[in-house]
């Protein structure tokens, strides 16, 4: 455990800064230049961080600079804001870590350090000040984490890829971190249930996307369970074999751009889903799956040997097999018409980022909120109607665009638009068209192919018929072949995007 927070025994932080009357950050403007050392100056620039260095190229002392890649012939370099993770001056020296790319997956805690010889010190913390305002933004210093890591998780890598990729990145943010190894499946359910609301910013979830459901499943279980979802964001540091929550959000499947992307992550509310099946109730925050999509994945376990090409070699036998699942369906339809859906994405895109999460807190005795369309096993709502859909074979809804890396299945998908995206696809299409369907979800071409009917939905019930036995998938987790709702609360969980309202994927294309 890491634990970093406060001013007490804060090694870097000097106990007469607080004494100081800093100068107002209006008096930092963009340009504004910090005289280090003898040769050197730090200046803010529009998008980075300037360091000039007329010494660099000979003296390359500890003292004077260190975590700049050595370049003899350049004294000026950049660091997007983007990259800088702390800065603080002790006593005489400042300090700025920063992420240095080291290649396109991976960057790695470096930092630049400068002895001043005469500290004005009200200038140098508010210069300091308008930095960090600079490198964050909208998003919360210093968050403070509950982390935890599935030792399971990437066929047994995530401890590792934990150690060596995501916490240097979230110490030298100075974030605080309380990590939790979990120990049986279910346990992330019991962590997150138990968690005091108060203590925390972020549940931080090093595995893949099993984690952070059973966060969500765990935050819904508690008494307070509207306000834990609002005030705790949950983050997927991808760890785990399936982590589309982590290429959704951070965009990203590498741990330590991953961890970057969470320190200057921008609270972000979430739509989530209740599924009700016999009395159960669960939250889904990913997809739900009945069908092709459920069984390639859910029933080739056998073929575990195959590693990722499992999912694909299991969808095609079923394709071309015209494997059909029969169902009743009964939606709650919103939007049926791909044009209008197109639209409204790109007009949710185009709109300025939020500054800051406007949702009001909800009180500690709020609970999950209560089911408008009641279960699966209530008298279906009066203006729904379950259609026979005799020839089925996939039906698969969404709440994040990637299901992985390469499959932007849901183009449409949004954060918080109080919608489940739905994809129908018959399964007695002619082969050719069901092979192109698969190709074009690579392509970005899916959405906009005659046979994928696509429409958002708020509510709906799945009633399967005519097999003994089949799958269901809800967040990739498999739960008992029967009839099921699925109803929309809208933002009612937290994560950490970029954005803010948006994942970090290509719309709808027409
Ligand atoms: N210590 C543990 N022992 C066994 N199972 C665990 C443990 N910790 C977590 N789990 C379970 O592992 C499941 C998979 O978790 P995770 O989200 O890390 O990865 P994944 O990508 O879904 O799968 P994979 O394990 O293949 O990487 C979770 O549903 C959770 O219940």
């Amino acid at each position: 455990m890491t634990s970093e927070s406060g001013s007490e025994g804060d090694p870097f932080k000097d106990p007469s800064v607080a004494d100081v009357q800093a100068p107002q950050l209006g008096d930092i403007p963009v340009g504004a230049t910090l005289p280090v050392g003898r040769s050197a100056s730090l200046t803010l620039g529009t998008d980075s961080l300037i360091v000039l260095d007329e010494d660099f190229g000979e003296s390359k002392s500890a003292a004077n600079c260190c975590g700049l890649l050595p370049n003899k012939n350049k004294t000026t370099r950049s660091i997007p804001f983007y990259n800088i993770l702390w800065a603080e001056l002790s006593e005489s020296e400042i300090t700025i870590r920063y992420a240095r790319t080291v290649s396109k997956e991976t960057v790695r805690v470096a930092y630049i350090n400068y002895t001043m010889e005469k500290t004005d010190r009200a200038f140098v913390d508010a210069w300091i000040e308008r930095l960090l305002d600079r490198a964050y933004g909208a998003s919360q210093r210093q968050k403070r984490m509950k982390l935890l890591v599935n030792p399971f998780g990437g066929q047994g890598s995530a401890q590792k890829l934990y150690v060596r990729d995501i916490e240097p990145i979230l110490a030298a943010a100075r974030c605080e971190i309380d990590v939790e190894r979990t120990k049986y499946s279910g346990h992330a359910v019991e962590i997150a249930r138990d968690l005091d609301t108060d203590a925390f910013d972020v549940i931080a979830c090093c595995s893949g996307d099993g984690v952070p459901h059973e966060v969500f499943n765990g935050l819904a279980k508690k008494k307070d369970a509207a306000r834990a979802l609002t005030k705790l964001a949950v983050v997927n540091l991808p760890c785990g074999s399936g982590n589309a929550m982590s290429w959704n959000l951070n965009g990203t499947g590498s741990p330590s751009l991953a961890a970057l992307a969470v320190v200057k992550g921008l609270r972000t509310p979430l739509d989530l889903i209740s599924i009700t099946q016999g009395d159960r109730r669960t939250l889904s925050f990913l997809s739900q799956a009945v069908g092709i999509v459920a069984e390639s994945d859910l029933g080739t376990e056998n073929l575990r040997w195959l590693g990722s090409v499992r999912f694909t070699y299991g969808f095609l036998v079923r394709l071309l097999g015209k494997t059909v699942y029969p169902a009743d369906i009964a939606v709650k339809l919103e939007v049926d018409d791909k044009v209008a859906i197109r639209n409204a994405y790109k007009a949710e895109s185009e709109r300025p980022p939020p500054t800051h999460d406007s949702r009001p807190i909800p009180s500690p005795t709020d609970g999950l909120p209560a089911l408008k369309y009641g279960t699966a096993t209530d008298p279906l709502p009066a203006d729904w109607q379950l259609v026979p859909h005799d020839n089925l074979g996939n039906f698969y809804a969404g709440n994040m665009a990637y299901m992985s890396p390469d499959a932007n299945f849901f183009s449409a998908a949004l954060p918080s638009d109080g919608c489940m995206d739905l994809v129908r696809i018959a399964g007695d299409i002619p082969r050719k068209a069901a092979v192109q369907s698969l190709l074009a979800v690579e392509s970005g071409a899916f959405y906009s192919m005659p046979l994928v009917h696509y429409a958002k939905v708020s509510a709906y019930r799945i009633v399967p018929k005519n097999q003994a036995h089949g799958y269901v998938s809800i967040d990739g987790e498999r739960i008992p072949f029967e009839p099921f709702q699925a109803e929309v609360h809208r933002g009612l969980g937290t994560v950490l995007s970029r954005t803010g309202h948006m994942y970090e994927a290509e719309g709808p294309r027409l």
